[in-house]
């Protein structure tokens, strides 16, 4: 429960931190994606010094302006072992700034291999421990029982894939209509929110800010979740500010707009970056 985890870490649940950040700083999550041609745009070699630099500047810049960072997972890890030293290095800084992070590494196995990936993410001691993590239900959302147990425990969160950004995410998403497995995932999310009453919960969902008319045309009520919303797409993807508010309508403010490349192509330089992620962020507040 979040009041033993209180005892335990002397942290608060993670949804409730993350309420504060957005609160104070507005609804914005800056994604750290050091993707090969953003290296070579910075003037950066695609090595570890590069990717190390690169992350570094991204939560030198943003962290006073954003609730969240989300670094990439896949972006390190393309790198080895060296790659993620430099990952946690990049947690470790954020967590140094003061800044939520959110690994995302879209998780999710059979529930005895799971709980070896909660360790990685959710337990306190570990190098890779962020403040959050994404997993990907496929395995049955009741496979994740390990992370959700554990970020309970360490004042921790999960975003759960429910209505992804890119187009395939339909085909299996949507299947099912009006009982869709999108709509399994919402309602799993919002029981497991029970447990945090009374404040935002901790299992929070990963909803694209693309969807477009998806949550009506599949009755899905975000608003019964009680949970943050990630919502990835805003800039590199097509969507805009506007798109997010009608898109999600009475639950928009539980969203946490996501951006990576649309922000991170204003690097290297800190003032640019500091610009870019400043009108986003006030585009969202505004809108
Ligand atoms: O549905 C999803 C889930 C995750 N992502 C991730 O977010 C960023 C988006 O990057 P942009 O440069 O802002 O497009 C990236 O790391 C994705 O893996 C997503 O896009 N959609």
């Amino acid at each position: 429960m979040p009041e033993a985890a209180d005892q335990r870490t002397g942290r608060e649940p993670f949804g409730s931190r993350l309420a504060a950040a957005m609160a104070n700083r507005g609804p914005l999550c800056v994604g750290i994606d050091p993707h090969p041609g953003l290296l070579a745009d910075w003037g950066l070699n695609d090595d570890v010094a590069g990717l190390e630099r690169f992350s570094l500047t991204v939560v030198e810049a943003v962290a006073s302006l954003a609730a969240a960072v989300k670094p990439q997972v896949a972006l390190y890890e393309r790198h080895g072992s060296a790659g993620m030293a430099v990952l946690e290095r990049t947690l470790a800084a954020a967590s140094d700034a003061g800044v939520l992070s959110i690994a995302d590494a879209k998780r999710g196995d059979i529930g005895s291999t799971m709980a070896a990936y909660a360790d990685a993410w959710l337990r306190d001691g570990s190098a890779l421990a962020a403040d959050s993590v994404t997993l990907s239900p496929y395995l049955g959302f009741e496979s994740l029982r390990p992370a959700l147990e554990l970020a309970a425990e360490y004042g921790r969160g999960v975003f759960v894939l429910a209505l992804t950004s890119n187009p395939e995410g339909k085909s299996v998403q949507h299947v099912g209509g009006s009982e869709s497995v999108a709509k399994r995932i919402v309602e799993a999310a919002a029981v497991e929110n029970g447990r945090y009453a009374g404040a935002l919960g901790s299992v929070g969902l990963v909803v694209g800010a693309t969807i477009g008319s998806a949550l009506e045309d599949l009755g899905l009520d975000l608003n019964a979740v009680n949970g943050p919303l990630l919502a990835p797409g805003l800039g590199a993807q097509g969507a805009t500010a506007a798109d997010l508010r009608s898109t999600f309508g009475a639950a928009y403010p539980a969203v946490l707009a996501t951006s990576s490349r649309g922000i991170l192509a204003a690097g290297p330089d800190l003032a640019g970056l500091r610009a870019a992620t400043a009108e986003t962020r006030d585009g969202l507040l505004a809108s």
